[in-house]
């Protein structure tokens, strides 16, 4: 294991009716509130009358920024900070899923700032100040109500990264499956997918004895593959939400990747450079990459390839090599995504090979990608083909 220390300061309120909550946690700040939200599937669900409603019974002052996109851009954060720096923002209220969520904590670090949104993005300063921020999640997937992570695209240069800081944590998420019970079967699956990503890219890392965590992801990701199966036929089912819900932030709020040095990650660089091309969904393209990407790096070591296959995908060892139980737990795990109905190939988003060599270029621009695969530009270039 390797050294850590592990803080992480959510205030997480989870169940049936935990909005009755927000009034109370919205009491420790300023009367001036950002309401944060997407394309108005919270209008259609009740939710957006619900939380304006809170907030004018808590005689709050109410800016709203409406319309931000799946895959955030940088625009728009730079339209939310420009709000807050114009009506003097006490507190922003993210209502949405991962989008919303990131997008928000852009608006809140560069409302901070003199420079542009962007500079945090890739790096180029660092916040040291943010507006407090809180969510109520809509959509299970990025763990994004948990964690310190944002990914944003900048739609004129077509790039897409993913930034964090010690200011991008929510002051509390709020978490009612209720919320989820009105994600089309698309979106469901699509974080179904996301969440086992997350899981997978702390999974795979060279770090020896880690027991615990080894079997922390091989059990949650037997939960959120028992309950997602089920529910993409029974998109109602609150039981099942409830479990999908909690696996999406467990899959990312830092928990099971305690002691393994982070994780890999190398394969949502790759989707990032994807769908910061073709804007396709985040998760639809990692459910293409991600066979491919362990397909491409099981040779590092096949008997933590091979103990996956057996303890997740049920795979019987007997009188198989590592490599032979490995290819057929990758194989499985195709299986059970394409049941489920996420994409398989690039083509299926009418992406052709035209492209490739920007793709590649853009996921290896900071050199090689991912700390237990470490791949290159020429690597991400074969993933991708053999993802077409
Ligand atoms: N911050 C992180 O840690 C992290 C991790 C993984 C991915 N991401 C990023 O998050 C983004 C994806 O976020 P996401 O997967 O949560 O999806 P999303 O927020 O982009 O939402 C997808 C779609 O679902 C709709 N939607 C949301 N809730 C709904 C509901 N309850 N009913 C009906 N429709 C609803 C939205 O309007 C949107 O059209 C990508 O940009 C991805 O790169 C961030």
């Amino acid at each position: 294991m390797k050294e850590f220390v592990f803080q992480n300061p959510v205030k997480l309120i989870f169940g049936k009716n935990s909005i009755a909550k927000l009034a109370n946690e919205l009491s420790a700040y300023g009367n001036r509130i950002l309401v944060v939200y997407g394309g108005g599937s919270i209008k259609r669900n009740g939710l957006y009358n619900e939380v304006m409603e809170i907030l004018k019974e808590e005689e709050k002052e109410v800016f709203e920024l409406a319309g931000v996109e799946p895959n955030p851009r940088v625009s728009t954060a730079r339209k939310g900070a420009a709000l807050c720096k114009e009506h003097n923002i006490d507190f922003i209220l993210a209502v949405g899923g991962g989008s919303v969520i990131d997008c928000t904590k852009l608006i809140a670090t560069a409302a901070k700032y003199d420079g542009d949104a962007w500079d945090f993005v890739i790096k180029k300063d660092s916040p040291k100040n943010a507006i407090p921020f809180g969510t109520i999640l809509t959509l299970a997937a990025t763990g994004s109500e948990m964690n310190a992570g944002s990914v944003i695209t900048n739609e004129e240069t077509e790039e897409k990264y993913g930034w964090g800081g010690p200011f991008n944590f929510p002051k509390f998420s709020i978490l009612d499956p209720t919320y989820t019970l009105t994600l089309p079967k698309d979106q469901t699956v699509y974080g179904i997918v996301d969440m086992m990503s997350h899981i997978f890219e702390q999974y795979f890392h060279s770090t020896t004895n880690t027991p615990l965590q080894d079997e922390l992801c091989e059990g949650a990701l037997r939960a959120i593959m028992e309950a997602g199966e089920k529910l993409v036929d029974d998109l109602q089912n609150y039981e099942l939400r409830e479990t999908i819900l909690l696996g999406g932030t467990w899959g990312l709020n830092g928990f099971l990747g305690m002691g393994n040095n982070g994780g890999d990650w190398g394969t949502h660089d790759i989707e990032h450079a994807v769908s910061a091309v073709y804007d396709i969904p985040h998760a639809g393209g990692l459910a293409i990459l991600f066979p491919h990407w362990m397909r491409h790096t099981l040779k590092l070591n096949p008997a933590r390839y091979a103990r996956l296959a057996v303890k997740v995908f049920g795979v019987d060892p007997e009188g198989k090599t590592d490599e032979a139980i490995a290819n057929e737990g990758i194989d499985r795990l195709r299986e059970y995504w394409t049941a489920i109905g996420a994409p398989e190939k690039l083509s299926d988003y009418g992406i052709d090979d035209s492209k490739i060599d920007l793709m590649a270029k853009k996921a290896a621009v900071n050199g090689p990608l991912g700390r237990y695969a470490q791949l290159s530009e020429g690597e991400v270039k074969s993933i991708l083909e053999a993802s077409l």
